[in-house]
């Protein structure tokens, strides 16, 4: 039995606390702090006896570093879920099973509106399930780079939203080490919810149970999160405090408002010696309210931040920037409109606000490693990817570009760079092999990158964290993923040239 098994399994040895719920785990190592004392600890939710057959499977939401996200409804209720997908081995390969166990642990005894809730768990001989609450609305960050950038009165509602649920999290004792537009996610209406705890740290007094085998490891001269979000303070090997979120709740406050986090430069080296300089310059179009509350939230100094002083997250609500929000209602507020395409929401046209030229979100620690290269060598190795997309799910708008039995590995909305201009395409490789790219408006293959049976024939290069070239004998590709995945591309395709 794999290390992490116990913790999914439906049927554990030991019988529960005083909580009427049966789904148990058990543990007997001894702990300390806010780790498990008791012999027992009860599940909120629940570890069922179910099989992927008792879902329909829908579109892929999201591929992160070890999960793949796929929308799930289940049979037999109608209910549907955002399943989250982990390949078991993979996990224990990559060392990342006390990650899964604290994010599912930490997300069981979590009930906020601004945080993603967890509904149950099962698992297969391959993979672990997480039934997750379904956020229709996608990634904020999506928002972001669809609109350009947001208004203030659109930012000011997610960042009351975001200033909400993190109060609630810290409260709890929680940091959560990787806040960013990525991982804040949208309901169908369009209030936030933050999700991904895969990092998170409980601190020592926190008030959330943690299984001794699944705290999470502070090994010196790391850090966790995305380089881009990242204070100055965890570069220099500082530990993590509730400021961590506070400043990357500044940088995404930032990028809110500019459609660019911080930070943004033309390389990684680049990015962190900005971060530690903390040069940080405000567009003109900024209000003073807005450049002041991100000045205050990105202190140099942790506990100078906004929301983590002696007056903690009161001072933060009574910022001028937050005048009018009605803190005891804010679920209650109307959100912003989604936007649905490109551009449908774009304040005033100009281009400084491409989020997809924005090399800045490049993940460390319990994501990607980086490989010294600057890149990060992904998890994503090509065997990884084929077990992930053997689980039959599709987003039936890119169906009909599959044959029969054919299954997707990646896909992802890129732009296609040509010498002076770039376009929106769909990228999809599949496990025939095949890449294609669609046109997405008009619903036609635009081209298809020929296998050939030698391998030396097709190469891919990374020349940026988002850019990368697909090389043939005949021509050369070049692609932008505005979601930093272009090392992930190069090990899909070139694992699949062998
Ligand atoms: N509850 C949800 N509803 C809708 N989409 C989701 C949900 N949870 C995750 N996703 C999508 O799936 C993607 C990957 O999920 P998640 O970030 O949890 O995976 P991960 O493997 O932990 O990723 P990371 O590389 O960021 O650690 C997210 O970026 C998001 O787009």
């Amino acid at each position: 039995m794999l290390a992490m098994e116990k913790d999914f399994d439906p049927k554990p040895g030991i019988q529960g606390t005083n909580n009427d719920d049966d789904d148990n785990c058990s543990s007997n190592a001894g702990a300390s702090n806010n780790i498990l004392k008791s012999k027992s600890f009860t599940f909120r939710a629940p570890q069922e006896n179910f099989t992927i057959q008792d879902f329909e499977l829908g579109k892929i939401y999201g591929v992160g570093s070890y999960s793949k996200v796929v929308r799930a409804k289940k049979k037999d209720t109608g209910m549907v879920y955002a399943l989250k997908i982990m390949d078991k081995k993979f996990i224990t390969k990559e060392n990342k099973t006390a990650y899964v166990k604290l994010e599912r642990i930490v997300l069981d005894q979590l009930d906020h509106p601004g945080v993603v809730r967890l509904y149950f768990t099962f698992q297969d001989s391959l993979s672990l399930y997480m039934a997750l609450e379904s956020c229709e609305g996608g990634e904020l960050f999506d928002q972001i780079t669809k609109k350009g950038r947001l208004p203030e009165d659109e930012a000011r509602f997610y960042a009351a939203e975001l200033v909400d649920a993190l109060e609630y999290i810290h409260g709890m004792g929680l940091i959560h080490r990787d806040i960013k537009p990525e991982n804040l996610l949208l309901t169908k209406d369009g209030h936030l919810k933050i999700a991904d705890f895969g990092s998170v740290k409980p601190m020592e007094d926190s008030r959330i149970t943690v299984l001794p085998n699944a705290a999470s490891d502070d090994k010196a001269c790391t850090f966790v999160g995305t380089a881009a979000y990242v204070p100055p303070e965890v570069l220099n090997s500082s530990p993590a405090t509730f400021g961590n979120d506070i400043w990357a709740l500044g940088c995404t406050l930032y990028q809110m408002l500019s459609g660019t986090s911080p930070f943004k430069d033309t390389s990684e080296w680049l990015i962190l010696q900005r971060i530690i300089a903390r040069d940080i310059r405000f567009p003109n179009y900024f209000s003073k309210e807005a450049r002041d509350l991100i000045d205050r939230l990105m202190d140099v100094d942790p506990s100078r931040r906004a929301g983590v002083g002696p007056e903690g997250y009161a001072a933060l609500k009574r910022h001028p920037f937050f005048r009018g929000v009605d803190w005891s209602n804010i679920r209650a507020e109307t959100p912003p409109k989604l936007a649905l395409k490109t551009g449908t929401h774009s304040s005033d046209g100009d281009d400084h606000t491409d989020s997809s030229q924005n090399p800045t979100h490049i993940r460390y620690g319990s994501g990607r490693q980086n490989d010294g290269n600057g890149g990060s060598s992904s998890m994503d190795s090509p065997s990884h990817i084929t077990r992930m997309a053997s689980i039959d799910s599709f987003d039936s708008k890119w169906q009909q570009f599959l044959d029969p039995g054919e299954s997707v590995l990646m896909i992802s909305m890129v732009k296609k760079i040509q010498k002076l201009s770039s376009k929106k395409v769909q990228l999809i490789l599949t496990n025939k092999p095949k890449l294609i790219y669609v046109d997405p408006s008009k619903m036609v293959v635009k081209g298809n990158i020929i296998w050939s049976e030698n391998s030396s024939d097709l190469s891919v290069q990374v020349t940026s964290p988002s850019q990368f070239k697909i090389c043939t004998s005949k021509k050369v590709l070049s692609f932008d993923d505005a979601k930093q995945r272009a090392w992930q591309w190069k090990k899909a395709i070139e694992g699949l040239c062998k």
